[in-house]
């Protein structure tokens, strides 16, 4: 059987070495590339090495353009800019893109989604868990059930995380929006400092923490009179985004150029 052959973009990256440790230990995949940033110390290592593997013969690159020759698909956890840069290549040469980037803007969005619209077949997911995916159905139905109670979405990220509220959060109160058929931007109080006033009904308020080595634990609070209902999800190891990342890559290769959540690859999409 032939083997879906796989880039890994940030390859030295905290995701990066559990994407390398993830195709290596999947039947049906292969690593035929890894690149990282320009200047980044993991350049010309070898991307087992990285992942604490034996060496694989596949050293990391900074030169995009040459391995997405060698590919089917990108696997790419790194940063907005390289993954709408990344999602445009991938249009280009008609390639598979897994973006679990976070921290996108509407405008990074909207050319991922021209990226799909011109030939990648791109699945772009906050949370590559399944289990995270599977709790957006519960919040959904939480929240249209219990249609009078605060939502509030609680994160917590080790200190190294550079974007907030978490990709995750905003999945979760994209969920709970959806349940409530209202639209999550014009309904979000993403800060609260100061003399705020009471807490305006219909909002979806979200918290964000950051310390230590934690690898992101969230949870959604439906608050009501007298009750409150806490969802919560905790990672205990990257190895579960990673091996979701595979899994979607795999999915993918079945599917028509567009752009694609996890919620499509786990069969749970409305
Ligand atoms: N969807 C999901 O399931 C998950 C998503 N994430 C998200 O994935 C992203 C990465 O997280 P994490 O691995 O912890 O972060 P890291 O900072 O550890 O890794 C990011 C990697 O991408 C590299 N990078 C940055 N810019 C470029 C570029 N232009 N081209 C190629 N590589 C680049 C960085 O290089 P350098 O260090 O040299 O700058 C680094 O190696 C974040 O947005 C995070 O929120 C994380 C976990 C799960
Ligand atoms: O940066 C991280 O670490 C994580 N990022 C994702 C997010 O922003 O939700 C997924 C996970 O929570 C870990």
């Amino acid at each position: 059987m032939t083997r879906l052959r796989i880039i890994v973009a940030g390859a030295g990256g905290r995701m990066g070495v559990a994407n390398i440790a993830a195709i290596a230990a999947h039947d049906g995949v292969e690593l035929v590339g890894a690149l990282d940033r320009s200047g980044s110390a993991a350049i010309g290592k070898d991307a087992g090495t990285l992942a604490g593997l034996d060496a694989l013969g596949v050293p990391v690159s900074d030169d995009a353009t040459a391995l997405l020759d060698q590919a089917d698909a990108i696997i790419d956890f790194t940063a907005p800019a390289a993954s709408v840069a990344l999602a445009r290549q991938a249009a280009a040469k008609g390639l598979i893109h897994i973006i679990g980037t976070t921290g996108c803007t509407e405008d990074d969005d909207d050319a991922i989604a021209d990226a799909g619209a011109a030939g990648a077949r791109i699945v772009k997911s906050g949370n590559f868990s399944p289990g995270m995916v599977a709790l957006t159905v519960l919040v959904e139905k939480a929240a249209r059930a219990l249609a009078d109670y605060d939502v509030e979405v609680l994160e917590m990220h080790h200190n190294r995380k550079v974007d907030a509220p978490s990709g995750t959060a905003l999945m979760l109160g994209e969920a709970a929006a959806r349940g409530r058929n209202i639209s999550l931007k014009d309904n979000s109080v993403r800060v609260r400092d100061g003399h705020t006033g009471p807490r305006e009904a219909g909002t979806i308020g979200f918290a964000t923490l950051r310390g230590g080595n934690v690898i992101g634990d969230h949870m959604v609070i439906l608050a009501g009179q007298s009750e409150r209902i806490e969802l919560n999800h905790r990672a205990q190891d990257r190895t579960i985004y990673a091996n979701g990342a595979v899994k979607a890559a795999l999915w993918a290769a079945g599917q028509q150029p567009g752009l694609y959540s996890m919620a499509d690859v786990l069969g749970l999409a409305d």
